[in-house]
């Protein structure tokens, strides 16, 4: 379990992390979200003993990184996938890492093919394309085989295929009972991979709670309506409290109301309908929504003024 409380990091005048308090439990993927520049990097690497926090802490299965007796046994990291000895092979990269902390040939091998790399593990991992040296940094962050592990931004630079394995992988080590915390920029990316979510705007914590609870909080559902007795349907809907707007002569578009209380009303009112389709907000389009509010906000001066974005979020 990873715990952070109250973080807060200063880059001069520049607030990285502000006040952020959040638990990360074991056995789901949680998921860490945030624009570019929002302090996922940052929150990370103080999570990692590699920063130092200027108020607040935090702590991985109750204790502070810099005390943990094995740290590659106890949390493994995927912070930079470039920061490999160049002209070192794959093998050896890993091979040096694991006589640190007494982890033997076997396990380099094992994660080599976990990864999909056993075929290349000889080669230069200088020469290794992105996608390839982030293959390499999850080998290296699995060697221990640790219960947490602590992933920046895993998928950049994989294609859809890598995407889509780790993906499966994540899941996979949380369903073993791992805690795993994994920061990306894509909403879509994490509505598919994670099972909570902990999302963070400008350093500030803006929600703390189920993909599902955030994507049916963010969502906006509007329904397009087709008929040719739009008039009289609008106003039927209007009364049973819906928020209509035409669009053209024959077409409604609902808000407040679903696809099956609208077909009600038209079958109480006796009016024809043509179509009634559910047209699903796009997740990107809220999370970007919600981002661009919390900017503004903490643009705002006012402390806890993004209290409307994180009201209801646990
Ligand atoms: N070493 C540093 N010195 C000065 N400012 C920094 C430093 N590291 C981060 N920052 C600033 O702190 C803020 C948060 O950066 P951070 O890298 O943590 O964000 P991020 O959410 O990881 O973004 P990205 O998705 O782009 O990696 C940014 O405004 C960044 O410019």
């Amino acid at each position: 379990m990873i715990e952070a409380k109250n973080l807060t990091k200063r880059y001069g005048d520049k607030i990285a992390v502000q006040d952020l308090s959040f638990t990360v439990k074991p056995g789901v993927v949680t998921g860490f979200l945030g624009a570019n520049g929002a302090g996922k990097s940052t929150t990370m690497r103080l999570l990692l003993g590699l920063d130092r926090a200027d108020e607040g802490a935090s702590s991985i299965d109750g204790r502070r990184y810099q005390d943990l007796e094995r740290p590659l046994s106890t949390v493994g990291a995927l912070l930079e996938a470039r920061a490999v000895h160049t002209g070192r092979s794959a093998y050896s990269h890993l091979l040096c890492l694991a006589q640190t902390q007494g982890i033997g040939k076997k396990r380099v091998e094992e994660v080599l093919s976990t990864v999909g790399l056993q075929d290349v593990a000889k080669k230069r991992a200088g020469g290794f394309s992105l996608g390839m040296g982030q293959r390499l940094g999850l080998a290296a962050a699995l060697l221990g085989d640790p219960a947490v592990l602590i992933l920046d931004e895993p998928v950049n630079g994989l294609d859809p295929e890598g995407i889509l394995w780790i993906r499966n992988l994540m899941k996979q080590l949380a369903a073993e009972g791992r805690t795993v915390f994994v920061s990306s920029h894509l909403m879509n990316e994490m509505a598919v991979t994670a099972e909570h979510l902990i999302v963070i705007g400008r350093g500030r914590l803006m929600a703390d709670c189920s993909t599902q609870e955030f994507i049916d909080r963010a969502r906006k559902d509007a329904v397009l309506v087709q008929s040719p007795d739009a008039d009289a349907l609008a106003q039927a809907i209007a009364r049973a409290g819906g928020v209509v707007t035409p669009n053209g002569t024959q077409e409604l578009i609902v808000a407040d109301l679903d696809a099956a209380r609208i077909g009600e009303i038209a079958a109480q009112e006796g009016l024809v309908l043509h179509g009634v389709t559910t047209q699903r907000g796009s997740l990107e389009e809220a999370f970007m929504e919600l981002t661009r509010e919390s900017v503004e906000y903490s643009a705002d001066t006012g402390k806890g003024t993004n209290s409307k974005v994180t009201g209801g979020s646990k």
